[in-house]
């Protein structure tokens, strides 16, 4: 093998790509088309909201840009990136909806798991776990177990995990839809702060176009197909 397969091609305008990306739940008659071929691309430093109504498909082209799913058709890469799904998991950090929080660690534990489980030092994931918790806003809490915090607590302790990889794809799916407006807005805003510390891509799924309105750009999901609201066209 000669060094250039050994290191991946660097794209550094690009981070991840879909071309005619498709993912069917099921088969036969019973069969759900959750996302229909699309293709789409997430720049570096992009700043992305897919939007649209429950069901349409957010969650898994999600999934899909974060190759926790596999497309049934179609294609989805990461130029810059490692090309197995470990090398690829020290780049690409996800916040998912809802608890995630293992209730037996407590905030700091939780939040260095991730970074432990990939690789990184004890050392250096406590350091940077500290570092990240004091950027989302709770240092405070590092002792307290998760049943001790509010939703919008938790919510930043997810996002301080997945900033302690220090990914350059960072992907929130629904990450205020159990939270009060004024709470969601301090978790965007959180959002923000970790992409720009990690000179990460940003993007995340939302039903509620106020979040969205905050992106760049906005992408929007009608029953499994991807279309750009600026352009009105199917991408
Ligand atoms: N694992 C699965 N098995 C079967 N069907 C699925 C699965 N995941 C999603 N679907 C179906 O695919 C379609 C799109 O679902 P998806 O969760 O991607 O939409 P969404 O826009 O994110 O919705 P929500 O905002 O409610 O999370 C829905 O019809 C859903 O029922």
């Amino acid at each position: 093998m000669t060094e250039q397969f050994l290191t991946p091609p660097h794209h550094p305008g690009q981070v991840v790509r879909c071309v005619d990306a498709a993912r069917t739940f099921g088969h036969g008659d019973t069969a759900v088309v959750a996302v229909h071929g699309c293709t789409c691309e997430v720049s570096a430093g992009a700043r992305i909201a897919i939007t649209g109504p429950s069901g349409s498909g957010k969650s898994t082209l999600l999934h899909l840009l974060a190759g926790l799913e596999a497309p049934t058709s179609g294609e989805v890469s990461w130029p810059s990136f490692g090309s197995t799904a470990v090398e690829r998991s020290r780049d690409i950090a996800v916040v998912f909806q809802g608890p995630s929080l293992l209730p037996a660690l407590d905030v700091l534990e939780n939040t260095m798991m991730a970074a432990v489980l990939t690789g990184t030092d004890e050392a250096t994931a406590k350091e940077r776990a500290l570092a990240a918790l004091e950027i989302v806003g709770v240092a405070a809490l590092v002792n307290q177990l998760p049943e001790t915090l509010s939703g919008g607590q938790a919510q930043r302790v997810a996002v301080a995990r997945a900033l302690t990889l220090r990914p350059r794809l960072l992907l929130a799916d629904e990450p205020t839809g159990q939270l009060d407006a004024t709470t969601g807005r301090h978790v965007i805003n959180v959002l923000f702060k970790a992409a720009d510390e990690a000179g990460a891509a940003l993007v995340i799924t939302t039903h509620d176009q106020a979040v969205g309105d905050r992106f760049d750009e906005q992408w929007e999901m009608r029953d499994g197909r991807l279309f750009t609201p600026v352009k009105g066209e199917l991408l």
